[in-house]
């Protein structure tokens, strides 16, 4: 019988792996087969999530390296640790990610540059050394940026980290077309809302977590878990020809539900 190749034996690095979506999209790549380097600021939180990974699978499956994304320099010390520590990098996922709800005219220009810094730069400064030591190698890898659907929406109250986004998904298709004929491919996962890391706050809240579920179509949140299955689905071979693609995962909430919630109010209707 046929499988799917996944991610099974693979090396992949998880920037933002201390945080919410990224410590969850860790332990659901190593349960599918993946080894994981774990990287971020905090030295503390990551060695938590490798731990917690190496209780439930073992020993050698996960492994915590600091970075500052802001930083090329950073970024290369890091890229040198993980190859040591996975053998080969065969995936790069750029989860890391950093806002503060503002209202546009109050935001500052240092307030913008600290999101654009981590999310739009960061992105690029792994993706640059990630996929350059890759195309200097001759072989192939694989890249998936977290953007969330408003990367093309737009996202009113946090118009850095909008903006820095839909810079992103530029850099995805634009790096998508350039490196594909190298065996480098780069994607995108969209995901909508996870109780998890940036919007735990919010869907603790049980007043507001109702708010959030009737706008989604698909009538609940997204599991982490969820994300990171479509993470691993463009990192494997079995998305060899995808490129320069967004899989958006959330639940039909960017399409919004339409007039289908109004139907048998709208006049004229015949039941
Ligand atoms: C929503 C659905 C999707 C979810 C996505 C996520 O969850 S993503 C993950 C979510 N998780 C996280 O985001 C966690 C990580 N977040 C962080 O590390 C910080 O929030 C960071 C992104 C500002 C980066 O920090 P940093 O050390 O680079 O910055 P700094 O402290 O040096 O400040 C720089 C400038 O920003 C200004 N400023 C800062 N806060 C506010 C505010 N509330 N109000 C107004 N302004 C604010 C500050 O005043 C200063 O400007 P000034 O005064 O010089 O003109
Ligand atoms: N939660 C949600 O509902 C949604 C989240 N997303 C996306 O998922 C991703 C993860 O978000 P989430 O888990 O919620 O947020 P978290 O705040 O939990 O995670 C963000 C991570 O980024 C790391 N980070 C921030 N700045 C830097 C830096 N300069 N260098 C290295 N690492 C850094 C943080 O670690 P540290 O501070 O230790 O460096 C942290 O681990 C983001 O890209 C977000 O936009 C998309 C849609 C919905």
């Amino acid at each position: 019988m046929a499988t799917l190749s996944g991610v099974d034996g693979k090396g992949i690095i998880v920037t933002g792996g201390g945080g919410g979506l990224g410590s969850a999209m860790a332990a659901e790549l190593c349960r599918l087969g993946a080894r994981v380097v774990v990287c971020g600021r905090t030295e503390e939180t990551l060695g938590q999530v490798a731990e917690a990974i190496g209780a439930e699978l073992g020993d050698g499956r996960a492994f915590a390296v600091t970075v500052d994304v802001r930083d090329p320099a950073s970024v290369a010390a890091m890229a040198d640790r993980a190859t040591e520590l996975l053998g080969a990098v065969d995936g790069l996922v750029n989860n890391a990610s950093g806002l503060f709800p503002v209202k546009a005219e109050e935001l500052t220009p240092n307030g913008f540059d600290s999101v654009i810094k981590i999310v739009l730069n960061g992105t690029w400064h792994c993706t640059a050394e990630v996929a350059g030591r890759w195309l200097r190698a001759g072989r192939g890898g694989a890249v998936v940026n977290v953007l969330t659907p408003y990367a093309w929406m737009g996202a009113p109250g946090i118009v850095h980290n909008a903006s820095a986004k839909g810079g992103v998904l530029a850099m995805t298709r634009t790096l998508g077309a350039e490196w594909a004929g190298r065996g480098v491919r780069v994607n995108a996962v969209a995901p909508g809302w996870m109780p998890v890391g940036g919007t735990d706050f919010l869907a603790g809240d049980p007043r507001v977590r109702r708010r959030l579920i009737e706008a989604i179509p698909a009538g609940r949140l997204l599991r982490a878990e969820e994300t990171a299955r479509a993470t691993a689905y463009l990192l494997s071979d079995d998305a060899s020809y995808v490129v320069g693609e967004v899989l958006t995962i959330d639940g039909g909430h960017h399409l919004s539900k339409g007039l289908y919630e109004f139907l048998d109010e709208l006049p004229g209707r015949v039941s």
